[in-house]
Formats: structure tokens, C-alpha cells, sequence
């Protein structure tokens, strides 16, 4: 291991997909709850805002806490919320919405308007609840409800996890204990997430042996949570390390983590990387040289897959990542824009509709097209790092999880 003088400090954010389940919980429960080192950034300001449209009141802490006064149930009344581009928000507000009782609008930008939502639209209407979603089957949604009756639930969920948590999260407010399985589904680990944090907030959701999955009503209470630093984010520092040769460290994030993207730094591991996933922190230490000719499936990681795609041209041999169809119906298709960027950098790559494989190979500078989508940005730095003449088109796009990514990069590998 390296010697502690070497190993940087990263200063990672706090974890979206925490915050905004957090968000949601302690607005749903009984009583007040303090949010420790929240994620401040568009697309958790815009879960925050939503929430307050919806009669919650948050108030900010002078330490930048957030005070959560949870309603005890659903939001009452009518209420028009912004979703931004936060595929969380556009998933999990409208259900805690119909999980109360009012007439409630949903929208959000172009880009998140024509993301898929169709199983959640049935499943919310199957529940009880009036939904009109707008021409593409999604956003802008209206949502008319007296509240949702619970009983028995069947969810697609091959294009995205985020329908289930957003069902799981108001299970407890409808009026009857509520059983759902979730044919296909990807990114399982953000849905274990979900049912901790619920336990957390004193939820009772149970899995059954065949994945059914059981939420008892009673509602929540509110208990006080701190949010770890992102591991997504996490991933771009990790892969900085190892590509450059440096030893960095995320204080706050070790082997008890909720994040399913952890798993990344192992990943790393396959490349020659040396890691430690400690009890309270994660050190990522590189030698400069990657690894490749391997084949890995990241469907259950897939917000991390871009992270291996964008250094990949700097391994000794081919990577191969798998299991990432779902990756298409994000911010981006993010295998044609990691495949359309690389290839304009001079890399060789194929892909297929779930796989991409880059092959090694020398670089030339180029402009990188961000999609609006923060991973594309996010990445491609790390990829600048030892590859020359690398530009984005719109650096200030990483705001959507970490609007100060440029600047702590600089300071870690500068
Ligand atoms: O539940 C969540 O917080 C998330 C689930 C994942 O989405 P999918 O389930 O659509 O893969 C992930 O990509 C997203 O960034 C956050
Ligand atoms: C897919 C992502 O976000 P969203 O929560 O909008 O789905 C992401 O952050 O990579």
C-alpha cells in the first residue's frame, strides 16, 4: 500500500440517489429530519424544489444541512412541479404525489421528456390514481388522486429501476399493503438501496424468496441521515488515479456503503489497479499503465460503465463491457455517444445494442459532443489526463451531480 504522505484526498459530494430518497422519505414521514451533507446540485435542487411545490418545508442549516418537516403522508391540494433533467425526480414524485390527494403536474426539459416512463404511468393509473401522460407516453403528466389502494403489482422493469423505488418509496402511504414484482429488472442495486433507506425511515418492506417484494402501510418517521459522498462520482477520481499513477482516496465511502457503484473500484482491479475498500474510506491507487483484454458486465453499475469506456483506449488490450441496454434510455444513448466519441479521438470500437468493445490504439485531439449528459464531461476529463488536445462543448453540464467537478479534478491531478 501506498504511504499516506502520497495518497490525495478527494472531496466527493454527497450521493444524489441518497438524497433525493432521502428527500422523499422524510417529506413523507411523521416529524422532522435532519439531512446531513446533502448533495447540492440541478438535479437534487430540483427534487428539492418539487418537494416544497408539493407543501413541504425544508429549511437549510447554516452547516448547509437540510431540515426536512415531513407532512406524515402524501401532499394535498394542486400543485405544477418542475423535474428538470432528473430522471429521479420524474420517477418518484408523481407516485408520492398520487399517494396523496389533489389534481398535480409533472415536467420537466426536452431530455428528460422523451426517457421512458410507460410502466410506472400503468402501474400508478392500477393503483387508483388518474394519469395523463403527454403525447411520447411520459412527461408532462398529469396525475388526479384520491390516494393509492396498494394490493398486487406487476412492474416491467428492463429500461429502468426507478419505476420500482418509485413505487416502493410511497408503498407504505397507500391504503393497503402492496406486493410487487418487477419482471427484468435492471440496476438491481439501487433498489436494495431503496429498501434500506425505507427500513431506515421505518418502512417494512420485505423480499420474498421468487424477488416479490412486500410493503406494509403505516407510513414513515423521521430520523436523521447522513449522505455518503457519491460513488458514481467517485469513479471519475478512481479511474484519475489509475490512469495517472497517483494514490486517491474518498473518505466516507468504505465497504458499508448503499451505493451499488462502488463496485467500480473493483472494477478498476481488473485493470491492475491496486484497491482497498476500507470500513470508512475507499483508496484507489494506479501505476500509470492499464490492463485490458478482459469482458465485463456492468448492467447493474451501468452509470459507471463510461468511467472504464473513456480510458479503455488506454489499456494494452481490448475491454469488452456488457449488460448496458439500458444505458441508451438515460441522459443520452450513452453506448452510441461513448462509442461516436471515442471513434472521433481515433479509437476503434463496435457495439451492439447492450455491449460496446474498445480496442486500444493511439489518439488524436478532438472536441468531445456532451449530450447534456455530466458522465459524457465527467469522463472524457479523465481521459484528458493522458490524452493531449481533449475539449468538451459544455463542461458546465457535470452540474447536473457535482457542478464543481472541473475544479476538484484540477486540484487532485493538476
Ligand atoms: O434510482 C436511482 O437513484 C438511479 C437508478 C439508475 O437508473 P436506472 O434504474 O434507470 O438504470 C441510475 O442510472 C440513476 O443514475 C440513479
Ligand atoms: C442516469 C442518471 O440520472 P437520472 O437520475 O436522471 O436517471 C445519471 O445520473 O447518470
Amino acid at each position: 500500500m501506498s504511504s499516506s504522505a502520497t495518497v490525495a484526498r478527494a472531496r466527493i459530494p454527497g450521493s444524489k440517489s441518497i438524497t433525493n430518497r432521502a428527500l422523499l422519505l422524510a417529506a413523507a414521514a411523521q416529524g422532522e429530519t435532519l439531512l446531513g451533507a446533502p448533495l447540492v446540485s440541478d438535479d437534487t435542487l430540483a427534487f428539492r424544489d418539487g418537494l416544497r411545490e408539493l407543501g413541504v418545508v425544508i429549511t437549510e442549516t447554516a452547516d448547509g444541512d437540510w431540515l426536512v418537516d415531513g407532512l406524515g403522508g402524501g401532499p394535498r391540494g394542486r400543485a405544477s412541479v418542475w423535474c428538470a433533467d432528473a430522471g429521479t425526480a420524474g420517477r418518484f414524485l408523481p407516485v408520492f404525489a398520487a399517494a396523496g390527494s389533489g389534481e398535480f403536474n409533472f415536467d420537466g426539459s426536452e431530455q428528460l421528456r422523451v426517457r421512458p416512463l410507460g410502466p410506472l404511468v400503468g402501474a400508478v393509473e392500477a393503483l387508483g390514481a388518474q394519469v395523463l401522460p403527454g403525447e411520447g407516453g411520459g412527461l408532462p403528466l398529469r396525475v388526479r388522486s384520491t390516494g393509492l389502494r396498494g394490493g398486487e403489482l406487476v412492474l416491467e422493469s428492463g429500461t429502468s429501476s426507478q419505476y420500482l423505488t418509485g413505487i416502493l418509496l410511497s408503498a407504505p402511504l397507500m391504503h393497503r399493503p402492496l406486493t410487487v414484482r418487477a419482471p427484468g429488472l435492471v440496476s438491481k442495486p439501487y433498489v436494495d438501496m431503496t429498501l434500506a433507506m425505507m427500513r431506515h425511515f421505518g418502512g417494512e418492506p420485505a423480499v420474498g424468496p421468487d424477488g416479490r417484494i412486500q410493503v406494509a402501510a403505516g407510513g414513515y418517521r423521521a430520523r436523521d441521515l447522513r449522505i455518503e459522498p457519491d460513488a458514481s462520482t467517485a469513479s471519475y477520481v478512481f479511474a484519475g488515479a489509475a490512469v495517472a499513477g497517483r494514490s486517491v482516496t474518498v473518505p466516507g465511502l468504505g465497504r458499508d456503503s448503499l451505493q451499488g457503484d462502488l463496485r467500480f473500484a473493483e472494477v478498476l482491479r481488473l485493470t491492475g489497479a491496486e484497491v482497498e475498500i476500507g470500513p470508512d474510506a475507499t483508496t484507489v491507487t494506479g501505476t500509470g499503465e492499464l490492463r485490458g483484454g478482459f469482458e465485463v458486465d456492468m448492467g447493474d453499475i451501468s452509470d459507471t460503465f463510461m468511467t472504464l469506456a473513456a480510458i479503455a483506449p488506454l489499456a494494452d488490450a481490448p475491454i469488452t463491457i456488457t449488460g448496458i441496454g439500458h444505458a441508451r434510455l438515460k441522459e443520452s444513448d450513452r453506448i452510441a455517444a461513448m462509442a461516436t466519441n471515442l471513434r472521433a479521438l481515433g479509437a476503434t470500437v463496435t457495439d451492439g445494442p447492450d455491449w460496446i468493445t474498445i480496442t486500444p490504439g493511439p489518439l488524436h485531439p478532438a472536441e468531445i459532443a456532451c449530450h447534456r449528459d455530466h458522465r459524457i464531461a465527467m469522463s472524457f476529463s479523465v481521459l484528458g489526463l493522458r490524452s493531449p488536445g481533449i475539449t468538451l462543448d459544455d463542461p458546465n453540464c457535470v452540474s447536473k451531480t457535482f457542478p464543481e467537478f472541473h475544479q476538484e479534478f484540477a486540484r487532485l491531478f493538476g
